[in-house]
């Protein structure tokens, strides 16, 4: 058959649609939610060949519309995870051993159903499902993930090109071969794409993967499994489980051919896991990879000489959005004396500006949190800073869970540095502010590296570049992802590869060539043309 050296298409971001009064997205967009809403979804597991429903059925709702019942979605045990593992095994030889091409041409095909017949209906289940309005379901589930799968198949070329010297007479050749194993695939609510993404990379380099998503996610991860099917992904390369967390780690992580975990969540879940894979390192043929992004706490911090309003909108946005949700929310914000009572103004007077409420109205800029548990937990840290003399509420304060989740944006305000909102990862729409003596920005740049054992985003905002320059060196490992004059949100993938250090992560890079480089093992092949015939170097003959 003839073959050639290809090129994958050259890789560009999926423009993101506006949705704006009277255009067709938004028209399609509508319909989708409309049509959600009327049916109920059964939701099956994905092994091998198989939809598996097992009778165990657990209800998906909105967030913002608890009552409402979107579907239900059956619940394995661990006898599903070791069929998820053995699915994986049995598809893995035929997989590895598939041109390259034609892997990339799979998920450049699911790129493309996303981004075209897929694309009201993934962010529609977003939109339900995890309470997102419509333009932060269409910058994740549609956007995002769409570059995921088209910027790894271009990189994932570059990996295999990169190739070593040759001397004369020899040809060397490095071969990127998937792992040996199984990859085990786990993933958080928040992120659409991510939860895509995971799965998805460890399979473009030729691994099969057991994928675990968050329940609170499965509504949309069920549309990701279908397009995946549709773009002709073999049974068995992706195994979609939907088994409680500790059930499947007791399974995959006592498993010998057990060989990477891909996981995005909380920074406990993540060294728990890795504990328990050290102490079952004996068990292993290989050494897993292990690949990790976890928590934030994100930070802004302004120079005196930065511009008020631009502050504002940096908090305003970079803290709210997806009711501060991502990991790279901003959740402490470091404001010099001298701009605070503007900064105040600015973002009283927005938070008064936005509205709240289900993700069905597109007016509203701020939805529901995921779920009670974590209304629970926001709503204890809003309680603590009302009843802390340290503290003081200046914008937002209300929760209410009777019809959804909903928080208010929040703005707390402290005058202890090391007060408890202004260290730990809340993971919702509250930011705590700190105001300093515009004079003392060296010290507050000490503050902001150490207050916090995370290290994923952050911004400096200045008008003044030494002091650009000075946060940039004074916080070079606070953030695996540094803005200048931005909020600490939205990377996109190809220009602002993602990931954090410290207990962040492992900083890997989603969406970049460092990550698909932890889902190959290299084999480094030496050919020599015409071997040698003779023992003796040159100096042991005479003469
Ligand atoms: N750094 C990043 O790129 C990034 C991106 C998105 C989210 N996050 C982080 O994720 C967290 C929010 O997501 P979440 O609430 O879904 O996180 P989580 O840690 O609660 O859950 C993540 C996943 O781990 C699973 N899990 C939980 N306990 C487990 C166990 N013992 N064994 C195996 N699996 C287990 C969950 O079911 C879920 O699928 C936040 O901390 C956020 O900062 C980080
Ligand atoms: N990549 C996203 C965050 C993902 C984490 O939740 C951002 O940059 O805002």
């Amino acid at each position: 058959m003839p073959k050639g050296v290809y090129n994958v298409p050259f890789p560009e971001n999926e423009p993101v649609l506006a949705y704006g009064p009277g255009s067709a997205e938004k028209a399609s967009l509508k319909k989708a939610i409309e049509e959600a809403r009327a049916k109920q979804a059964d939701i099956p597991m994905y092994i091998g060949s198989e939809e598996i429903r097992t009778g165990k059925k657990l209800p998906l709702n909105p967030p913002h519309d608890h009552q409402h019942v979107l579907g239900y979605f059956h619940e394995g045990d661990s006898s599903h995870v070791q069929q998820a593992i053995d699915a994986a095994l049995g598809a893995k030889e035929a997989w590895a051993e598939l041109s390259w091409e034609h892997r990339a041409s799979i998920f450049l095909k699911a790129a493309d159903l996303i981004a075209g017949p897929y694309r009201a209906r993934i962010n529609a289940a977003t939109m339900l499902g995890q309470s997102k309005n419509a333009f932060q379901a269409e910058i994740d589930s549609a956007c995002e993930l769409i570059d995921f799968l088209r910027f790894n198949a271009h990189y994932m070329t570059e990996i295999y090109q990169d190739q070593p010297e040759s001397s004369p007479g020899v040809w060397n050749r490095l071969e990127y071969r998937p792992l040996e194993g199984f990859v085990f695939a786990i993933t958080p609510f928040n992120f659409t794409a991510i939860a895509g993404n995971l799965p998805a990379s460890a399979a473009l380099m030729g691994n099969t993967v057991v994928w675990k998503p968050a329940y609170t996610q499965i509504y949309s991860a069920q549309v990701i499994m279908e397009v995946f099917r549709e773009a002709g992904l073999p049974d068995g390369v992706i195994n979609l489980i939907y088994v409680d967390g500790p059930v499947a780690g007791d399974v995959v992580f006592n498993h010998p051919d057990f060989a990477g975990l891909h996981f995005t969540g909380s920074t406990g879940v993540f060294r728990h896991l890795w504990k328990t894979i050290g102490q079952n390192i004996d068990k292993y043929k290989t050494y897993p990879r292990i690949v990790g992004e976890t928590g934030g706490k994100d930070f802004i911090v302004a120079h005196k000489s930065a511009n008020a309003k631009e502050v504002a909108t940096a908090i305003v946005r970079g803290s709210f959005e997806f009711q501060g949700q991502k990991c790279s929310a901003a959740s402490r914000v470091y404001v010099p004396g001298n701009l605070w009572d503007d900064v105040k103004k600015y973002i009283q007077e927005d938070l008064k500006d936005i509205k709240m409420g289900g993700t069905e109205d597109f007016s509203n800029f701020v939805n529901a949190v995921i779920d009670e548990k974590a209304f629970d937990k926001i709503a204890g840290y809003i309680d603590y800073a009302k009843n802390n003399d340290m503290s003081e509420i200046i914008a937002g304060g209300g929760c209410d869970k009777s019809k959804g989740y909903f928080i208010e944006p929040t703005v707390v305000v402290t005058k202890d540095p090391q007060s408890k909102t202004i260290c730990e990862e809340i993971f919702g729409p509250v930011v705590t502010v700190y105001v300093y003596q515009e004079e003392r920005f060296e010290e507050t740049l000490e503050l902001v590296n150490s207050t916090s054992p995370y290290a994923l985003t952050g911004s400096i905002i200045s008008k003044d570049r030494y002091a650009i320059e000075l946060a940039s060196k004074k916080l070079v490992n606070a953030a695996g992802n540094f803005y200048i004059n931005d909020k600490p949100t939205g990377a996109v993938v190809g220009q602002q590869p993602f990931g954090g250090g410290r207990a962040s992560g492992t900083n890997d890079k989603a969406g970049s060539a460092l990550n698909l480089l932890r889902w190959v093992s290299p084999r480094t092949v030496k050919e020599t043309f015409i071997p040698p015939t003779d023992y003796r170097y040159p100096f042991l003959q005479e003469g």
